[in-house]
């Protein structure tokens, strides 16, 4: 057997953690027959429920776990980690918004980014889950000077899923037949996922659907504020969905994006349209082999252009907000 993939997971005893675990330990995010260790962090008071989960792991008899390491020390759990998922930090409950976890969640990614910094392996490959993940993954980054900026990223995925079962659904296609689908900006109410470049069994997608108010109206603002409706119905944000946009994301960026199509990435912008540079903003991406290229050369029309800007433009709000609270220098 190979050396094992070491896979770092944070808030592994939280609800997303529970889904994403066993999808890991039974090989989907890295195939059936590369071996995986899992290196679950967790604050103290939740590494009882941790020793639950493992239990539950172990009962499972996955051919691909290697492994399973436990504990409350980053410093510890991030020793030689190839890939960190990050997902601890608070859910936001209803009523707020995400950027309002800055304050809650943001000391985490400090602390979390040396960790990595001081630990992981040469070839660390980072996503973060945890809200506001954008501006927490740049957090991480500022924290972390000695690792490459291009191996950290946030998860947009999801709403790049949303989006495409709200295309399929309205054109009556189904999902396979969606490419090109763009989030562009935060994971927050802000984002901004585009039809204009989206296709539909080959065809533009704005076309296809033929009807700006129910793109204006209904599709973006139905993907933006998705994760409040689940709060709203189920009581607590979405875990599963979470989790497998969290699989989607890294297991692509590892092993590469379908050809001929494209995802949706949050990535530090080397002012990739006009996008401030530094910033960590969603674009549609290329990936292979952990790599990610942002596509270049799209159009982008004065509707879009505005959409892109206002988003941006929250995440320059917050990351001003982060200086000020002292957590990037
Ligand atoms: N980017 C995205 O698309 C999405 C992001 N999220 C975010 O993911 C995060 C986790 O969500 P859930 O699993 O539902 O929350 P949860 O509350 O069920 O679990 C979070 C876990 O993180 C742990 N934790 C807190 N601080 C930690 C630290 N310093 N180190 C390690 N673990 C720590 C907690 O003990 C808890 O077990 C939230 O911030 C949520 O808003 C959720 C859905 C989608
Ligand atoms: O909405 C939330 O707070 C959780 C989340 O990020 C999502 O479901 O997209």
């Amino acid at each position: 057997m190979s050396t094992p993939v070491k896979v770092a997971v944070t808030g592994a005893a939280g609800q997303i953690g529970y889904s994403l675990l066993f999808r890991i330990a039974s090989g989907e995010l890295l195939g059936k027959d590369t071996p995986v260790e899992l290196r679950l962090l967790e604050i103290t008071p939740a590494l009882k429920a941790l020793e639950g989960v493992v239990m539950e792991l172990d009962d499972c008899a996955f051919p691909a776990l290697a492994g399973v390491e436990i504990g409350d020390d980053p410093n510890v759990i991030f020793d030689g980690a190839n890939v960190a998922l990050l997902v601890g930090a608070r859910p936001r409950t209803k009523g707020m918004e995400r950027g309002d976890l800055l304050e809650a969640n943001g000391a985490i990614f400090t602390a979390q980014g040396r960790a990595l910094n001081d630990h992981a392996a040469d070839d660390i490959r980072i996503t973060v889950t945890g809200n506001p993940a954008n501006t927490n993954a740049l957090i991480a980054m500022s924290n972390a000077p000695d690792i490459p900026t291009e191996r950290f990223s946030a998860l947009t995925r999801l709403d790049h899923n949303r989006a495409i079962a709200q295309l399929a659904a309205k054109v009556g296609a189904p999902v396979t037949d969606i490419r090109h689908m763009t989030i562009w900006g935060n994971h927050s109410a802000t984002q901004y996922p585009d039809l204009f470049h989206a296709e539909v069994g080959g065809r533009n997608a704005a076309e296809v659907v033929g009807d700006q108010d129910w793109l204006e109206n209904t599709f973006i603002p139905t993907v933006a504020k998705r994760g409040a409706a689940i709060i709203e119905a189920r009581g607590s944000s979405s875990a599963a969905s979470a989790a497998s946009a969290t699989i989607d994301h890294t297991r692509d960026w590892l092993l590469g994006s379908a050809e001929g199509d494209w995802v949706s990435m949050a990535v530090r912008s080397d002012g990739s349209y006009g996008v401030a540079e530094g910033l960590i903003s969603s674009f549609p991406v290329t990936t292979s082999g952990g790599s990610y290229e942002i596509v270049q050369g799209l159009e982008i029309d004065d509707f879009s252009r505005g959409k892109i800007d206002a988003s941006v433009a929250e995440l320059a709000e917050e990351r001003e907000a982060v200086t000020s609270l002292g957590l990037i220098g």
